[in-house]
């Protein structure tokens, strides 16, 4: 497994790989890897002839209350991982090569980026669409795979590949979850053991709501109220708990049959902010 950390290094790699007729894979992380990273290389195997990984903490994603310096980089772990998933290349790029001393540039984004983790996070998606622009210029994949957990920027990073006329087809890979059901996360590491208990709880707000929302329940406002509280009871705080339209990623009141939905919620277990989402289809 070759492992670049600069942009000549990655692009050599990349390269030689596409002179050799092979399709290229590319899985953006920032380390930390668990099985959901691992879910995604898989995918990203099954429409790829070779997989890139990028593992970067990304600064201008990280607002200045948030978890930047603790962020874990395990980087030997990582790098063992990917190479026993049969990684072909991984991109450790310094922050120096990313974004060099000054930055003059950077991108607004109009839609999309109102409600959600763009509402609660200002600044979020803006740079996460920078540094995967910056990356699909620097890798140029044919494939790109994302997970379903982060749906918001699934949605946001479409659009982006559309408006900037990347060449590059978008993956959505499922939630990969433990066995209670918490999504995996690399921030489930800060939990405590009490916090870890009930961190499922999220998910399993979201499952109740989901078969509420299915079976035709009118008082949706209420339902989430209710499921809010009963959050708050157990020790989370809640961000966000909402019923959002796929396409505008907008809270919806009243849902109606053949649309696309997300039923989405970002809450907090002490320090840690955990997300969760499931799609749902009437
Ligand atoms: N449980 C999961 N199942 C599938 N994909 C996931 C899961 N968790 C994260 N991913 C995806 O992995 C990619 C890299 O995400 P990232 O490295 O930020 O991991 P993370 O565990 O989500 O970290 P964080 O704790 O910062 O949210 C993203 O496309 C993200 O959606
Ligand atoms: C796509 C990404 C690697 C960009 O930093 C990050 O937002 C993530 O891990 O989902
Ligand atoms: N997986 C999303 C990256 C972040 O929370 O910063």
């Amino acid at each position: 497994m070759n492992v670049s950390d600069t942009i000549q290094g990655i692009r050599q790699e990349v390269a030689s790989l596409k002179k050799q007729g092979k399709r290229v894979g590319f899985v953006p992380t920032m380390g930390a890897l668990h099985s959901g990273h691992l879910s995604l290389i898989e995918l990203a195997k099954k429409h790829a002839d070779e997989v890139v990984v990028s593992i970067y903490v990304n600064p201008e994603q990280f607002g200045p209350d948030e978890d930047y310096e603790e962020y874990p980089r395990p980087l030997d772990v990582d790098l063992e991982e990917c190479k026993k998933a049969g990684v072909s290349t991984v991109f450790t790029p310094s922050d120096d090569i990313m974004y060099g001393d000054e930055k003059f540039l950077s991108i607004d984004i109009d839609k999309l980026n109102e409600h959600m983790d763009g509402g609660s996070r200002p600044g979020f998606f803006e740079g996460i669409v920078l540094v995967v622009n910056k990356f699909f210029n620097i890798i140029e994949p044919d494939v790109a795979a994302f997970g379903q957990k982060d749906i918001q920027q699934f949605r946001i990073l479409s659009r982006m590949v559309e408006e900037f006329n990347h060449d590059v087809e978008l993956l959505m890979g499922p939630i990969i979850r433990a066995n209670d059901g918490l999504a995996l996360s690399s921030r489930n590491a800060y939990l405590d053991d009490h916090q870890r208990k009930i961190a499922p709880g999220l998910y399993r707000a979201l499952q109740y709501l989901k078969k509420q929302i299915e079976d035709g329940a009118k008082n949706l406002e209420m339902m989430l109220n209710h499921q809010k509280a009963e959050l708050e009871a157990k020790g989370f705080e809640i961000d966000y708990l909402n019923l959002f339209s796929y396409q505008k990623m907008a809270p919806v009141k009243e849902p109606e049959t053949g649309t696309k939905y997300v039923l989405a919620g970002a809450v907090y277990l002490g320090e840690t902010r955990l997300i969760d989402n499931i799609i749902i289809e009437l």
